[in-house]
């Protein structure tokens, strides 16, 4: 038998599979998703198995033969190793690191794996073959085996050993000298005969209290406690437990926990709430496509407040039902102990939460209940879309459009694609569910494939039990300069705040600090400076004091005068959350204020800590970034203002009218989500913008429509496609000439694809849009030099059947066998979502 291996060396030359002899004794043990180690040149390298065949076209003389296997049950699912494929075919990366990005860092380390008894030994052992006694026996004797030394003594037991590990009568482990290795806590145990602990209090001194107490609250709970929790309910030191367990009391010794992060949290179990008519008709197609195992993508289009939270949770139990698993993906800064409670309130134990603010090993511990089928629904942040479930029924993504979905390293992929992808292979539904979904989702539900749209809209418009959404003004800021006000705060919103603090409400205030500074705007007219080519606002380089279009490279000096209106307050506009908060304190004298943002919420916990804060009406007003924008439901929330809307309005970016629309309406929606009504203010030098204006009138549609328009007139997604090509070099003049070549050979390639492909269009006479692509650049990056090497970007713009990636990646392999020993670098990201 031989195994096709991808190695672990992210490189040109080994980004493809080798073949290697599976060894007699390796047979039972080796599966496609299992890592192996395999001689390779003068080393044994980790790698993947991704086939397994029966014949192999090297000379067999040739052929080495793989060295040991490291995991019983393979990380990876078949369906796993083939999305790897596809991620290296679609985003052009490493078919090794699209497998490496699937697992959770704990097992990226080096490390050594072994097999200890599990918690379900007993069950096992009274009605097992003698094969499995064997097994058992063998592996209580040693503690902890090593992978190697339980495959020499059983070879052929391999399948027996996976099933006893999924049973829990093994359980697979690190054996690492390092931090991840699995978590241990004192813990005591009470004597049988929880009397004895009677004279044990009889024969302690009066003076001894806590000691008595301890051993009165054993007595109460005569079952096994951690020492740590102990002390913590009864407040009592490590000495005074030890010293009774000295006495032999009790027995107080070290046991494997799971490092579960919400561990000794109680959640209240929640019921199905009865679902409103919006949300019923809802559900119930979401439902029936899961019911008929039908593969089907929802866009799932619900203002703030509709309770499509509900409708998820109930969709998911339909899941579960089937004996279907089901995948949650919300954004990072949304996975807040709030939203996992609403989780694990439904579904208890059978939850698993993915995030990066756990440790390795906590991580590693969630991700094992998955391997080990402890869990059905696994909800995380973007990297949990590759949870190695096997049957997966529901892929659920909360706020869709979040940018954070796409990861901007290597592999650049986008976990909305991930789940369509996965989705299919599972015969699966997925459900994106947002209030002001992307507008790439949005046109998906308009355009037909095969008589049917690709995505399915499904609306709620409605909040639940009739709240009104909050009713939003618009303050042109222009107007408050005229009238002599230069403070960040305008008139209304001052009053608005003032008459929360008298009422005892809360504010919630945004200032968007992304783009700090960058543009440059006219504080009396709201004119910006745009590039003349390409409609997008020109970026102020300080350094150089020139404005430049990241696009097209075009540039003009800096202006000290508007050329609209000739005023001289023009300048580089931007605020940061700290002055906001000096001037919170000098008109407000006493308001109490929470600041979220980078810099604040940096510590483990501290987000978290902010808001319940806040929930508990600690702080009159939350202050903040993005992060305050989303997911949150207070019910004392009645005011949110916007100090700025135009900062992402003029980010030089297609999408920035797109991302002001969204963070407006999500903002908005944080205000008068329960009883109360709520209010909004957003501040603007652009009052009459199309976004700001949507957004006051909770007009989706009517902003979806224009800024299709627009986008289709510029050929912009989702009309077309964008791939963004970054090339690197610490030398300027080379660079250029590199990225010149390339471009070049980039524009040969397509022009001989692009006629074959339209040629074979007008032949079937059947076009829909005619294959096009356009390559624009080289242009210096916006970012145009990041640790002493220079950077150079182009854009490929395409629509129609454009193998665009497959071209670059032609393109990308002529250039290196041509210049290997220079070391450009080149780098590629499909649909990027900065241009930077
Ligand atoms: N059928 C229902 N009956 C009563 N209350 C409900 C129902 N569905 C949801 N709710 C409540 O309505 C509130 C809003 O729901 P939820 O948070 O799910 O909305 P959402 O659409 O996810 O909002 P957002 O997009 O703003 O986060 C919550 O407090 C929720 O408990
Ligand atoms: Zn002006
Ligand atoms: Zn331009």
């Amino acid at each position: 038998m031989y195994a096709k291996v991808i190695v672990d060396v992210p490189a040109k030359q080994t980004n493809r599979a080798f073949d290697y002899v599976v060894p007699l004794p390796l047979r039972k043990w080796v599966e496609v998703g299992s890592r192996v180690g395999v001689p390779f040149g003068p080393r044994v390298l980790q790698g993947f198995v991704v086939e397994l065949q029966e014949e192999s076209s090297v000379d067999p003389k040739r052929v080495k033969a793989i060295q040991h296997v490291m995991d019983v049950v393979p990380p990876l699912t078949p369906e796993l190793v083939g999305l790897g494929r596809w991620m290296s075919g679609m985003y052009l990366c490493h078919e090794v690191t699209a497998l490496q990005a699937m697992l959770p860092g704990a097992l990226k380390a080096k490390y050594e794996r072994g097999i200890q008894i599990g918690d379900h030994a007993g069950e096992q052992a009274r009605t097992a073959l003698p094969d499995v006694l064997d097994i058992l026996e063998f592996v209580r004797l040693k503690g902890t085996v090593g992978m190697e030394a339980l495959m020499e003594r059983f070879p052929n037991e391999g399948l027996l050993v996976k099933q006893l590990i999924e049973s829990g009568a093994l359980s697979e482990v690190q054996i690492v000298k390092d931090r991840m290795n699995t978590k241990k806590a004192l813990t005591i145990f009470p004597p049988e005969q929880i009397g004895v602990l009677e004279d044990a209090v009889q024969e302690l001194s009066v003076r001894a209290v806590k000691q008595k107490e301890v051993l009165r609250f054993l007595m109460d709970h005569p079952v096994p406690i951690r020492l740590a929790e102990l002390m913590d309910k009864l407040q009592v030191g490590a000495g005074t437990v030890k010293s009774l367990s000295d006495k032999g009391w009790f027995e107080l010794r070290e046991v494997e926990v799971g490092r579960d992060p919400y561990a000794g949290r109680t959640f209240l179990r929640t019921k199905p709430l009865p679902l409103t008519d919006e949300q019923d008709h809802v559900f119930q197609e979401i439902q029936s496509a899961v019911a008929a195992h039908r593969h089907e993508v929802f866009l799932l289009q619900g203002v703030t407040g509709s309770g499509k939270t509900e409708v998820y949770l109930q969709s998911i139990q339909e899941c579960l039902d089937q004996g279907r698993e089901a995948i949650v993906l919300v954004p990072e800064i949304s996975l807040t102990p709030q939203m996992v409670e609403r989780f694990k309130g439904r579904f208890g134990d059978l939850v698993a939460v993915l995030h990066s603010r756990l440790s390795n090993g906590e991580r590693y511990d969630e991700w094992r209940k998955i391997t080990r089928r402890q869990v059905k629904v696994v909800i995380g942040a973007r990297s949990a879309i590759f949870a190695p479930f096997t049957r997966i029924g529901l892929i659920i993504i909360d706020e869709e459009h979040e940018s954070s979905y796409k990861q901007e390293e290597s592999p650049k992929y986008h976990a909305r694609e991930i789940a369509v992808q996965r989705a299919l292979q599972h015969q699966a539904v997925v459900v994106l569910g947002s209030a002001t979904p992307s507008l790439e989702s949005i046109q998906r539900t308009r355009s037909y494939r095969g008589g049917k749209p690709s995505y399915r809209l499904l609306l709620m418009q409605q909040r639940v039990a009739g709240r009104p959404m909050p009713k939003v003004h618009i303050v042109d800021m222009r107007e408050e300069l005229k009238g002599g006000n230069r403070s960040m705060f305008s008139r209304p919103l001052y009053k608005a705040i003032e008459e929360r603090l008298h009422k005892k409400e809360q504010t919630v205030l945004l200032l968007n600090r992304r783009g700090y500074a960058t543009f440059v705007m006219c504080r009396t007219c709201g004119f910006v400076s745009t590039c003349p080519h390409c409609d997008i606002s020109l970026t102020y380089h300080q350094s150089s004091r020139m404005l430049r279009c990241h696009y097209c490279g075009y540039a003009e000096r800096e202006v000290s005068q508007c050329p609209s209106c000739s005023s001289e307050h023009i300048r580089h506009f931007g605020t940061g959350t700290q002055r906001v908060e000096e001037e919170l304190g000098k008109l407000f004298p006493g308001i109490r204020v929470i600041r979220m943002d980078v810099d604040t919420t940096t510590e483990k916990g501290s987000h978290e800590k902010w808001l319940t804060m806040f929930r508990e009406k600690q702080a009159d007003v939350l202050l903040g970034t993005q992060m305050v924008a989303k997911g949150l439901d207070f019910p004392d929330v009645t005011l949110v203002g916007v100090i700025a809307a135009d900062t992402v309005l003029n980010l030089p970016d297609f999408r920035s009218a797109e991302r002001t629309f969204q963070l407006l309406t999500q903002v908005a929606g944080r205000a008068g989500r329960h009883e109360k009504l709520g209010e909004v203010f957003v501040q603007t030098y652009t009052p009459e913008h199309y976004s700001v204006q949507c957004a006051s009138r909770h007009d989706f549609g009517g902003f979806a429509n224009h800024e299709l328009d627009i986008r289709a007139t510029l050929g912009y997604p989702p009309f077309q496609r964008l791939i963004l090509i970054t090339f690197s070099h610490e030398e300027l003049p080379l660079l250029v000439k590199s990225a010149e070549a390339f471009v070049t050979r980039l524009k040969e390639l397509a022009a001989d694809q692009l006629r074959s492909e339209n040629d074979l269009f007008s032949a079937v006479e059947q076009t829909p849009e005619p294959a096009h692509m356009e390559v624009l650049g080289p242009v210096a990056s916006p970012i145009s030099r990041i640790k002493d090497r220079y950077r150079f970007q182009c854009v490929v713009k395409y629509r129609g059947n454009v193998q665009a990636s497959q071209l670059i990646g032609s393109a990308v392999s002529w250039f290196e066998e041509r210049s290997s020993k220079e070391k450009l670098q080149i780098s590629v990201d499909v649909d990027p979502q900065y241009l930077m």
